[in-house]
């Protein structure tokens, strides 16, 4: 019954998630726990490590959704880092559970589901709150979240313009982290 878990790391996550299947998808479970309905969505207040000596945290953050048979936790760590460095500001892991029996199912790599995640809801609550006339799209900074926001922001709205600020002159390619090349018409559903 419980086999080792399944590993599906960065590139299949990649491959596998949509923007198209996530905005849905987290528009309804936002609903349902909004409700405050636990068999629905039970997520606690996530539980923060200070990682002092690193000057850094991990957070870890459980959900269960009991009508649907899903339990999982996600661990991030998240840290201060020196300019210029080669170390990442933030790394995640998913672990999905059986919730009957309370084995790991799968380990997934968190990165781009959080990148894809925060971005998701960001655009969520613009189509709720943005005003129906904007037309530019400003992001400040180029690291995973301002690529990630363009992405879901160009792909859900029509705007005429995109303004990146980063406090490298370089744009759009910051330290090793490339860029896509920025459509400021790019246009959408
Ligand atoms: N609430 C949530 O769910 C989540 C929150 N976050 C938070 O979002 C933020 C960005 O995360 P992420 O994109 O993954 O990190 P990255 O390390 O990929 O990027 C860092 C970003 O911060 C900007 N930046 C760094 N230093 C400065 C500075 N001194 N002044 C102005 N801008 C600066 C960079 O801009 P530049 O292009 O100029 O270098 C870059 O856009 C972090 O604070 C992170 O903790 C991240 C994931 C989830
Ligand atoms: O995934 C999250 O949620 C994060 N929150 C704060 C900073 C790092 C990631």
């Amino acid at each position: 019954m419980s086999g080792p878990p399944v590993v599906i790391w960065a590139p299949a996550v990649k491959r596998l998630l949509r923007y198209s299947d996530l905005v849905p998808c987290l528009e309804e479970v936002l609903g349902q726990f909004s409700h405050r309905d636990n068999a629905e969505v039970l997520q606690p207040v996530r539980t923060a490590v200070p990682l002092r000596k690193h000057h850094g945290f991990m957070l870890s953050m459980p959900a269960y959704m009991e009508n649907r048979g899903v339990l999982s936790t996600k661990l991030v760590c998240f840290y201060r880092r020196e300019e210029g460095s080669p170390l990442p500001s933030t790394q995640a892991t998913l672990l999905l559970l059986d919730p009957r029996v309370g084995n790991v199912k799968a380990v997934m790599d968190g990165d781009v589901i959080t990148h894809m995640r925060t971005a998701a809801v960001s655009a969520i609550s613009a189509k709720l709150l943005m005003r129906p006339e904007a037309q530019v799209l400003t992001i400040f900074g180029t690291g995973h979240q301002a690529r990630s926001h363009y992405e879901v922001f160009t792909e859900m709205f029509a705007f005429k313009e995109v303004r990146v600020w980063s406090r490298s002159a370089g744009v759009p390619a910051v330290g090793n982290r490339s860029w896509p090349t920025l459509k400021p018409t790019s246009s959408i559903k």
